[in-house]
């Protein structure tokens, strides 16, 4: 992909923008295929979710990211390119449809930001095929947005990306875009609260679930004892019914605020359905050639009073049944990059996170990336880990099907981004929770939904009655965010 000299605030000079697009115009007659013109701009400081408030459409793709302790945000909103697939061949499809956007694509503008250049965002359902006919989500998205808008600790770019033909007039284009880019600066910085009032919400748990989920653990512990398994993650879903519709944003605003140290994210199908979450669990970063690997399994509460709270710390690091729960994580990252021959490197003991409602074992595995090994490859070999599946994966993934009677959908699935230089970001969405803002649902009454999902790691010695408490504890997490 050829890096174009342009200037670094083109959208301020139309003549040099005008000049990019020509370029972009005239490869795409020399190639006989339309060609895509990615402008990266840096722009005064704003709020990527207020851009989303004020700009995106339901009927748009959308993709929301915030890790609120970094100061680090993106909006992708709507789409210039996208894939939707599905089957056992899901990242390996995305990653040629990366690759042929990519040389087909020419840069320009400001590539020396962070967050500058093209971005594709994708999100994976948790299986590769959908479970259901009306699953709100195809098993594999990935779409290069019309227009990125991210903020990192101060500093804000855009990035527009327009497809350009022979037939393309450039004059109406160069105008459109600066329009829309001023519209963009222009509006507001902070989230504007939709709902002054909140709205009545009533909480619609099926008593069985409790029942079931128990069960079914029992069910799990009887294949560990026969040693057709060693751990499996079992999920539970509550549906949380409400006469109004969800409002994305003004959930977005307050999981941020609730959960800084959590990937604070969404993804839209372009539908009225929205997948949201504030994850604590990183799939795998990647940037400059560094890899990381979150491997996040083991849970307690936290503690009321500082000595509650590291009374259940301490039991935390010190019981063997959530060490190896934890260990079967680690073992599975470390096998599955060494596998792709990488050389994972960690600390010997886990450390703890500590969220607002929990704490986590958790070790960060680094690796160096060699050769060219693209970032979706390393996603397909991990997704799914055991802190979200099982061992043995298959095995786990089977059971899962049986065990649990709802559409995973998105989540405990990879979502995130991956840049036109191999640098990524995926998060687990876990913590998470499909929300209606657009039809509401006949089947409930014409109320609007929002179904909340959690699950947590099933081994020799769980205990069903404390796995359905952890469960509860997680899913306050998304609960308080959307009442
Ligand atoms: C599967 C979930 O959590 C995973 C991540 C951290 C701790 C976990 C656990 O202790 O069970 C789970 O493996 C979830 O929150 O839905």
């Amino acid at each position: 992909m050829p890096v174009t000299p342009y200037r670094t605030n083109l959208f301020q000079d139309r003549k040099e923008l005008h000049q990019l697009l020509l370029t972009g115009k005239q490869q795409s007659l020399v190639k006989g295929c339309p060609q895509i013109v990615s402008i990266s701009e840096e722009i005064e400081v704003l709020d990527p979710l207020a851009v989303l408030q004020a700009i995106a459409k339901p009927d748009q793709l959308q993709v929301y990211f915030e890790k609120a302790s970094q100061r680090e945000a993106i909006a992708a909103i709507d789409a210039t390119l996208c894939l939707k697939t599905e089957g056992t061949n899901r990242f390996q499809k995305a990653q040629e449809f990366i690759q042929t956007t990519l040389d087909n694509l020419l840069p320009g503008g400001n590539l020396n930001l962070p967050f500058s250049g093209p971005h594709f965002f994708c999100s994976f359902t948790f299986f590769d095929k959908k479970q259901a006919v009306h699953s709100p989500f195809p098993a594999a998205t990935i779409f290069l947005p019309r227009w990125q808008i991210s903020c990192v600790q101060g500093s804000c770019v855009v990035v527009a990306n327009v497809e350009i033909n022979p037939q393309t007039n450039l004059q109406l284009l160069v105008e459109r875009l600066c329009n829309q880019l001023r519209r963009i600066s222009w509006y507001e910085r902070r989230v504007s609260n939709v709902f002054e009032i909140a709205p009545h919400k009533i909480i619609k748990q099926a008593p069985k679930n409790a029942e079931r989920f128990k069960s079914s653990v029992l069910s799990a512990l009887e294949s560990i004892r026969a040693n057709q398994l060693r751990k499996i993650v079992l999920a539970s879903a509550i549906d949380v019914l409400s006469p109004k519709p969800f409002n994305l944003v003004d959930s977005l605003d307050t999981l941020r605020k609730r959960h800084p140290d959590c990937y604070i994210f969404s993804s839209s199908n372009g539908k009225g359905q929205n997948f949201i979450g504030a994850s604590p669990e990183r799939l795998i970063s990647i940037r400059q050639h560094q890899i990381e690997v979150d491997a996040l399994a083991g849970s307690a509460p936290r503690g009321k009073t500082s000595t509650e709270d590291g009374a259940f710390a301490y039991q935390l690091l010190s019981s063997e049944k959530e060490r190896r729960e934890h260990q079967f994580v680690i073992n599975f990252i470390v096998e599955q990059l060494s596998d792709l021959g990488l050389i994972p490197q960690m600390l010997p003991t886990p450390q703890l996170l500590k969220l607002s409602n929990i704490q986590h074992l958790w070790t960060p595995i680094q690796a160096q990336l060699l050769g060219d090994i693209h970032p979706l490859e390393i996603v397909a070999q991990l997704h799914p880990t055991p802190a979200v599946a099982g061992v043995p994966t298959k095995m786990a993934q089977e059971q899962i099907r049986r065990y649990e009677t709802f559409d995973r959908t998105l989540y405990a699935a990879p979502l995130g981004w991956v840049d036109y230089q191999g640098n990524c970001e995926f998060i687990v969405g876990i913590r998470s929770a499909l929300i209606e803002s657009e039809k509401p649902a006949r089947l409930f009454a014409n109320a609007y939904r929002a179904r909340l999902y959690a699950g947590a790691g099933i081994v020799a010695g769980s205990d069903p009655n404390k796995e359905f408490a952890e469960i509860q504890l997680k899913l306050q997490a998304l609960l308080k965010a959307l009442l």
